[in-house]
């Protein structure tokens, strides 16, 4: 049987990846590894002008999430990831040039360096997917009160949601099992969490000597 190694969050912002995260690794004992935004030095650029920073802070995190990745697979400890790299290219890469705001030869120079990455990147044992409906997103976000968060727009959040709903319809290199999180608050109701957790230990119990 296989050894469990790598678990992985994913979903659209505010969705609650983070905090689920680090309950999970707290619950079974495992290490989290969060993404930090506090040292992102393109952020806060990105947010006030998306065209002129879109190459620099895609760069940014998939150079970050590819040393994550390694460090994953070094690590003997069990490790909760806190997004993907997949998630950079075919979610936030994807929709920049499809919304116009990454140029075509930015973009390709963009898949070359993913392509090139990805050949020495293993998937998750196991992802996990955050899904949830735009109000839901909203509230998080507006919850969580980062000032330059406020500059995301809507149609931003929407186009996000459409890629993931597209990418996790056709995702294959690995177990995936997605938990919508619109009616649950796994923070405040510790059923919603214990909900979450049940249906991560069946997954578990079914693929891994946990
Ligand atoms: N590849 C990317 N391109 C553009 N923005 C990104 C990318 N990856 C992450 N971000 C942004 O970086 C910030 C990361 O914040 P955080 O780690 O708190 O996660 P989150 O996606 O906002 O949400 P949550 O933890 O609530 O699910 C968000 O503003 C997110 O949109």
């Amino acid at each position: 049987m296989q050894e469990l190694k790598h678990i992985a969050i994913c979903g659209n912002i505010g969705c609650g990846k983070t905090t689920l995260s680090q309950k999970l690794a707290r619950h079974y004992g495992w290490e989290a590894l969060l993404e930090s935004v506090e040292d992102n030095p393109y952020l806060r650029d990105f947010y006030g002008d998306m065209p002129r920073w879109a190459f620099h802070v895609q760069i940014y995190f998939l150079t970050s999430r590819f040393k994550q990745v390694a460090k994953i697979r070094a690590s003997k400890k069990v490790t909760v990831q806190d997004r993907t790299i997949y998630e950079d290219a075919y979610i936030f890469a994807a929709n920049l040039h499809r919304s116009g705001f990454m140029s075509d030869r930015d973009y390709a120079c963009y898949l070359d360096i993913f392509h090139s990455m990805i050949a020495f990147v293993q998937p998750p044992d196991l992802l996990v997917y955050l899904k949830a409906d735009i109000p839901k997103l909203v509230r998080q976000i507006e919850k969580r009160g980062r000032d330059y968060e406020y500059a995301i727009r809507l149609d931003y959040l929407k186009n996000l949601n459409t890629h993931y709903e597209t990418w996790i319809q056709h995702y294959k290199p690995g177990r995936l099992l997605v938990i919508d999180v619109n009616e649950l608050d796994f923070v405040e109701r510790i059923e919603d969490f214990s909900f979450i957790v049940n249906k991560i230990d069946l997954e578990l119990n079914s693929l891994f000597n946990v």
